[in-house]
């Protein structure tokens, strides 16, 4: 039995910081697990200007515990109206991705994009400068169950945009299904995919066992076991098109303990912990390693981190509860023990 793991040291390539007082509760989580970290665009309001960009991530650097080497690495929020020349900007001020929130399919979504087609001249200057194009790729039909919402993607958004834009980079986030994990396994070198560590861990019975749970409830929404499946084959083949995003989501814990719960689980505390404890359940363990260090900055076209960190095989209690701002938030499994620990 393994019971120590060095890793490269990884990167986590979809995570929420949200800003001010929330943003310097949660970031030196990810700062402490984290070399560098892929940063959703959708405050309120959403980032949506090369400057904003720029000002968010000094926001963010400021935020950070002394010492720390953390990069944040940052992306701007697809409108309708998102003009071709932002980009040129954005990629000039280090800018590496755009973020496709369709309308209303998420957490501060409403100034996403409302139909793709009327992205497609600022789709095709990123493909010329090279910025990635990150999706959230579920459809917003009120008649597609919710269920379906990212099958359908699949078919209505994911082909048609592939076969216009054949270049682009696209990651299709935090997959959650068969239908995402075979299109992107089938698609050529220009498709990648993240996955969750709670859409390995759980699927969709973790949301109503003993009563409803709110902190497991996120979106794209835990599916049946047979989707969970085929994201462990997918995260454990050993494909360079599958890597490491958390896709923590902070919410106030009186939010998500509410008769409206806001979608997002929070797992920046022991995202890697997590991560280990789904590859070991499926004895693959070894897998663990490219999938957290080496896909990601491969697939962006950035340098793999130099440096390790290391998980040991020690039982310890994840807190129930951190501060949040002047609020609290309560981690996915918050008040159970994890075997797995991060020791440097
Ligand atoms: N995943 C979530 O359930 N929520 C995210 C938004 C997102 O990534 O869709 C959030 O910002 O809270
Ligand atoms: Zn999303
Ligand atoms: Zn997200």
């Amino acid at each position: 039995m393994t019971d120590t793991l060095l890793l490269t040291r990884p990167d986590d390539w979809h995570l929420h910081l949200r800003d001010e007082a929330a943003l310097a509760s949660v970031l030196p989580y990810t700062a402490r697990q984290f070399a560098r970290a892929i940063v959703m665009p959708n405050l309120r309001p959403p980032v949506t200007t090369a400057a904003q960009a720029v000002a968010y991530r000094e926001r963010i650097l400021a935020a950070l515990p002394e010492g720390s080497d953390f990069q944040p690495l940052m992306t701007m929020y697809l409108t309708d109206n998102t003009p071709p020349d932002e980009i040129k900007r954005a990629k000039d001020a280090g800018v590496v991705a755009l973020k496709l929130y369709p309308a209303g399919a998420t957490t501060n979504s409403d100034a996403g994009v409302t139909d793709i087609r009327k992205t497609y001249a600022t789709l095709e200057a990123m493909q010329r400068e090279g910025l990635l194009f990150l999706v959230h790729g579920e459809v917003t039909d009120a008649d597609i169950d919710v269920f379906d919402r990212e099958a359908v993607f699949v078919d209505r958004v994911m082909t048609p945009l592939r076969a216009a834009m054949p270049e682009l980079k696209v990651v299709f986030e935090h997959i959650t299904t068969k239908e995402a994990a075979q299109y992107v396994t089938d698609s050529d070198r220009f498709t990648a995919a993240t996955i969750t560590p709670q859409h390995l861990l759980y699927n969709r019975n973790a949301l109503f066992t003993g009563g409803l749970r709110p902190h497991y409830y996120c979106l794209p929404v835990l599916k049946r076991e047979e989707h969970r499946q085929a994201l462990l084959k997918a995260a454990a083949s050993g494909s360079s098109k599958f890597f490491l995003g958390t896709d923590s989501a902070p919410h106030a814990a009186q939010l998500k303990e509410n008769s409206v719960c806001g979608a997002g689980c929070f797992t920046a505390v022991s995202a890697l912990e997590l991560y280990a404890e789904a590859f070991e359940g499926i004895d693959a363990l070894d897998k663990l390693n490219a999938f957290a260090g080496h896909h990601g900055p491969d697939f962006y076209g950035l340098p793999r981190n130099a440096g390790t960190v290391t998980l040991k095989r020690e039982p310890w209690t994840l807190p129930s509860a951190v501060p949040f701002g002047e609020a609290q938030l309560k981690p996915l499994r918050g008040g159970e023990t994890l075997n797995w620990k991060l020791i440097s």
